[in-house]
């Protein structure tokens, strides 16, 4: 396998055409198997809090989801590797795109079997900031028909689905593609990562 920074430069291209890209098998098994099993281990000691949507603050069907935020500052010790990489990432991304990302986010997120999160875009309503959106799946062994699986949308009515097979990363611009997550046979688990720029203005 080519190293980090050739996969990572090869992602900076396809963002800059086609806007998105899959990076199968990214970090050693031992990295993705260490994050599943603090996310598996929070989720059961409940201390992930139910998503919402929008300014909506009740629970909602449109997505079933549990997360909990990374504490930037306060990183554990499963969690460093995968920082650094991501990273990384955003530093080849300003370097060949200029993107201006001067920073990362990222939650871990466990969907329950059956539950989902409807198509969506992933810029906030009154925030222009996330340009980049990135998620790394945890879960060993995903089969197709455990469903579960992320619908892009992407031009021309086409969609591509992702499985989220431990140690894939998915990649696309935040404010060019809806995505659906579809409901799953099992519990589903992934860590969810915004890039951002330094915000322009809040917007109406
Ligand atoms: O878990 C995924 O595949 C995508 C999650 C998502 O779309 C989000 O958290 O905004
Ligand atoms: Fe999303």
């Amino acid at each position: 396998m080519d190293s980090l920074s050739s996969r990572f430069d090869a992602a900076a291209d396809a963002l800059a055409t086609a806007g998105w890209c899959v990076l199968p098998r990214l970090l050693p098994e031992e990295t993705t198997a260490a994050l599943a099993e603090e996310c598996a281990a929070m989720h059961a000691a409940h201390r992930m809090t139910p998503a919402r949507v929008g300014g909506d603050r009740t629970a909602t069907p449109l997505r079933g989801d549990h997360t909990r935020w990374f504490e930037m500052n306060a990183l554990s010790e499963a969690q460093r590797p995968f920082v650094e990489a991501l990273e990384a990432l955003r530093h080849t991304l300003n370097r060949s795109l200029m993107l201006g990302l001067v920073e990362s986010e990222a939650h871990y997120a466990v969907y329950a079997p059956g539950t989902r999160y409807a198509r969506h875009l992933d810029r906030l309503r009154h925030s222009d900031a996330r340009v980049v959106s990135a998620v790394y799946y945890l879960n060993e062994a995903w089969d197709p028909d455990d469903g579960g699986a992320l619908r892009l949308f992407l031009d021309e009515g086409r969609t591509h689905d992702v499985m989220p097979q431990a140690g894939t990363l998915v990649l696309f611009l935040s404010d060019r593609f809806e995505h659906e997550v579809l409901p799953a046979t099992r519990e589903r688990m992934s860590i969810a990562c915004w890039m951002r720029r330094r915000e322009l203005g809040v917007l109406p």
